[in-house]
């Protein structure tokens, strides 16, 4: 039976929206259904309003801190609603991008409305059955709101709410010490919040390097952020128009609370059980073709859990197309996954941990670490706190980098180009780094391994020494 469209996309966000202009431009029917506004959280509530006010607080962040390079100004007069009003003009820039009809006119019929599978074989929206070769869900998650005893009733902010937010609320505890909580902990305290960030475990940023996570923390402390650690918030009630929040046995007493810990996937008014896709309180199943357990239906992005990031929706997305518009033989890989949290310092990581890479090869590595105090360039701008730590096999293959430091989220990009192209570690002292620059923590690191093999190799340094003393002789 003929069906109406190649594809019928689910979900207008990063992955959905990749899929939408690589399907539409390759010539395929597209319809791409959306429950609100095109551009999902990474646009609204993620990625670009993060990144601004995080800019906005670095700038107010400088401004007091100026005096060290003989800059003196009065304390920066932060008008908050001025630096929220900067975030939702940055969202009004970049939207055209995302917009309907944008979408509409690379040849993609934008559908508005929450739909839900019918059968195996179609989707209905809006009263209209869509039936398609094959469907993409992408519908992305929300926030995940800890059981905390009394939390809805007083109420709480979540990344939907804080970056429209006129006021800044005087204090701020911030639950949950993930990306989330760390930047925007950071960016609120910085624009004149007291916050408290309240992390489950010893470690913020759990999923980081442990030395690298303890970079950010010790800058988050020297900010002023009070951290409560390897606690969980328990309780919260509403006193004389104040929050109090139980952390353990302690209590702080706050004008907001900020939920930050973890995400769900949005699956629930799907009704994927008609057709026949299982899902887990994780996200949607799907095998390495990111085909979902009906065969005809995709999955790509924070739906599926896994790295809950836009460029990894946009990797996924292209796997999708491929797989979903030709013949499904292209697998996601997931080796070579980069990441940064946006802190200061920024906090970058490819590959593997260093407690990873021992568990797979044992003794077999070698960890390179470099310090940005080493580089010229960070002490010119005083930025000198963090390293660029690169872990290699003992031949010199790349199996992960971690950097902490001063725009460490840009500088990771030339070895993650080595990583994915299999290159030795020595190819980042192969080419030339300009100096002075912040890259040549990466270089200095690579050169390690170089040194550290030539001070291993005594026969090697025996037979140079004889080698001068020779041609010394004879000149
Ligand atoms: C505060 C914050 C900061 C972040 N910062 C970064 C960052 O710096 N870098 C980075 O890489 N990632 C960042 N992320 C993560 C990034 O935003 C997500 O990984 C990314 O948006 C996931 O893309 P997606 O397509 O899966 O979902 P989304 O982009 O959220 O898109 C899902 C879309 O589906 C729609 N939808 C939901 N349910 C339905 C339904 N039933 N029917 C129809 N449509 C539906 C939604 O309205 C939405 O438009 C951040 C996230 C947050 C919350
Ligand atoms: N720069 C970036 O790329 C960026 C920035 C922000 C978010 N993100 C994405 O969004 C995802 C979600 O971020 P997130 O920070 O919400 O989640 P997360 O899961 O990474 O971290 C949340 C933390 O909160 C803790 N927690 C849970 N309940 C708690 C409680 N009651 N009290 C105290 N702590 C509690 C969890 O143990 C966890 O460590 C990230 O994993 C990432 O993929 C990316």
């Amino acid at each position: 039976m003929a069906v109406d469209y190649d594809i019928v996309i689910i979900g207008g966000g990063s992955g959905g929206l990749v899929v939408a202009s690589a399907a539409a431009q390759l010539n395929a029917k597209v319809a791409l259904v959306e429950k609100s506004r095109l551009g999902g959280d990474c646009l609204w509530f993620g990625c670009v309003p993060s990144k601004s006010l995080l800019h906005a607080s670095r700038v107010a962040h400088e401004v007091k801190h100026s005096s060290r390079f003989g800059i003196y100004t009065t304390p920066p007069d932060i008008q908050f609603s001025e630096a929220t009003g900067h975030v939702q003009n940055v969202i009004s820039t970049i939207q055209p991008h995302d917009s309907p009809e944008r979408f509409e006119s690379l040849g993609v019929e934008v559908i508005f409305g929450e739909g839900q599978f019918k059968d195996q074989k179609t989707f209905t929206v809006n009263g209209r059955d869509l039936k398609a070769r094959a469907f993409v869900v992408s519908t992305g998650s929300r926030p995940q709101v800890p059981p905390i005893e009394g939390i809805e009733e007083a109420g709480f902010l979540t990344n939907e709410q804080i970056f429209s937010l006129k006021e800044r609320p005087q204090s701020l505890a911030v639950i949950g010490a993930g990306p989330i909580g760390c930047e925007l902990g950071q960016a609120m305290h910085r624009l004149g919040s007291q916050v408290t960030i309240v992390s489950s475990r010893e470690q913020i940023l759990p999923k980081e390097d442990p030395e690298a996570a303890l970079v950010v923390e010790k800058q988050l402390e020297a900010d002023g952020v009070n951290i409560l650690r390897g606690k969980r918030a328990k309780k919260v009630e509403v006193i004389d128009g104040k929050k109090h929040l139980w952390v353990g046995k302690e209590k702080i007493v706050v004008d907001e609370i900020l939920v930050s810990s973890g995400r769900v996937p949005n699956v629930h008014s799907l009704n994927l059980e008609a057709a026949g896709v299982e899902y887990t309180e994780k996200g949607i199943v799907v095998n390495q073709k990111l085909q979902t357990t009906n065969k005809r239906i995709y999955g790509c992005g924070d739906v599926i859990g896994g790295y809950q990031f836009t460029h990894v929706a946009g990797y996924e997305a292209a796997v999708v197309v491929q797989n979903a518009l030709f013949f499904p033989s292209a697998k996601a890989d997931y080796r070579v996954i980069p990441w940064a949290t946006f802190t200061e310092p920024e906090l970058a990581r490819v590959g593997l941990s260093e407690k990873q890479a021992r568990d797979r090869y044992g003794d077999k590595i070698e960890v390179l670490k470099q310090e940005f105090a080493d580089v010229d360039r960070a002490q010119a701008e005083r930025a000198t706190e963090g390293f660029a730590k690169i872990i290699t096999t003992s031949k010199g293959e790349i199996l992960g980098a971690h950097l902490v430091g001063p725009s460490a989220g840009e500088l990771i990009h030339e070895i993650i180009l080595a990583m994915k192209n299999k290159l030795p570690v020595s190819a980042l002292t192969g080419i030339i780094h300009i100096y002075p620059t912040l890259s040549e923590v990466n270089s200095k690191a690579a050169l390690q391994l170089k040194k550290r093999n030539y001070a291993k190799n005594q026969g090697l340094q025996n037979a140079l020494r004889k080698l001068f003393g020779l041609l010394r002789s004879i000149t």
